[in-house]
């Protein structure tokens, strides 16, 4: 087996390249853990998706080990998907690092512990696709993809946290347009609403520095958890958001506000191309459909209590 590790320098606050390094090169020379290993350093955007693509496409067993946050994971399931031989193995040195928190409260640990993610077992895990993009996590659109899109400007200040930064976005998004106009259809059922708040199409979670959209979400069932908010008053995004951010806004109190289902596709119809956040990272997209591949990634999941695999 082949271990790549693909080391984004730029995610989260520090280049963590030499300390990686570092711990990789200690496991494999030092400690002889069996197999051949190599370093790769992305130089720009979606240079990750080439590296991962260039080792998928050599057809023998690879774990590539994704060293970064959500985009640089995002960008290499893109090169990787439908490649059999490989498995993927996040490592969550980025700013948000949403799509792990699904694994419960130790995952963070847990998936920075390189000794033991060497060794730990592959599971496979559905990928939902838009448009020919793949994400692991969340596709949303709305108020949140334009809170996604603010939020690359404010993550970048000093002092300021994933978590932070979409706070101060939400507020910022929230004093501009939080009526969008767009139509979804759910296996077939044109859904009532015209207008919507935002839509989250669920795989993982949490999402945009660990709001727990969708707490249902199982990554291994086949389907898409969708999570809606037709348009609603200021007030009332005001009053749900500590709720939407703890996950509990799927209880029955506020069913008339929050509408959830599970489906396996959803067709978004837009008179204009309509930006969707796919995992973090924005795209222009003229009706999306989002669709699910069940069972679909091999992921290496290290041992955890509290994991939703
Ligand atoms: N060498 C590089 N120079 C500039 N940008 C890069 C480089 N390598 C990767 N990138 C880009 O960095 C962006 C951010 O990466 P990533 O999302 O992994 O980190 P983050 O923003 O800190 O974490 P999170 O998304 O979890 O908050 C990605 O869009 C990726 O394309």
């Amino acid at each position: 087996m082949k271990h790549i590790f693909i080391i984004n320098p730029t995610a989260g606050k520090s280049d963590q390249t030499k300390h990686i390094a570092a711990m990789v090169n200690k496991i494999f020379i030092e400690e002889a853990v069996e197999g051949t290993y190599r370093i790769e350093v992305t130089k720009g955007v979606h240079d990750a998706t080439d590296i991962a693509r260039h080792y998928a496409m050599s057809n023998e067993p690879v774990r590539i080990y994704s060293c970064g946050g959500d985009g640089t994971l995002n960008e290499i399931v893109n090169g990787i998907v439908h490649h059999e031989n490989v498995e993927l193995a996040p490592v969550p040195i980025g700013s948000g690092n949403d799509f792990v928190k699904s694994f419960g409260s130790q995952a963070m640990d847990a998936f920075l512990n390189l000794k033991e993610l060497i060794k730990a077992p592959a599971r496979k895990i559905d990928l939902l696709e838009v448009n020919g993009h793949f994400s692991i996590n969340v596709i949303n659109i709305g108020l949140d993809s334009s809170i996604a899109q603010n939020m690359v400007r404010f993550k970048r200040l000093p002092f300021i946290s994933g978590a932070k930064a979409y706070d101060i976005s939400v507020f910022y998004c929230f004093l501009t347009s939080i009526k969008n106009h767009f139509e979804l259809i759910a296996d077939g059922i044109r859904l009532p609403h015209k207008n919507y708040t935002f839509a989250v199409m669920a795989n993982g979670q949490y999402y945009g520095g660990s709001y727990r959209a969708a707490p249902c979400s199982d990554m291994q069932d086949g389907l898409i958890d969708l999570v809606l908010i037709p348009s609603v008053s200021r007030l009332k995004i005001l009053q749900l958001m500590n709720v939407y951010k703890r996950g509990e806004h799927l209880q029955k109190q506020y069913q008339k506000i929050v509408h959830y289902r599970q489906c396996h596709e959803v067709q978004v119809e837009a008179e204009h191309e309509i930006n969707v956040c796919i995992d973090g990272e924005i795209k222009q997209l003229k009706n999306p459909k989002i669709i699910v591949h069940q069972q679909h990634l091999k992921l290496i999941v290290p041992s955890l209590e509290n994991k939703t695999l």
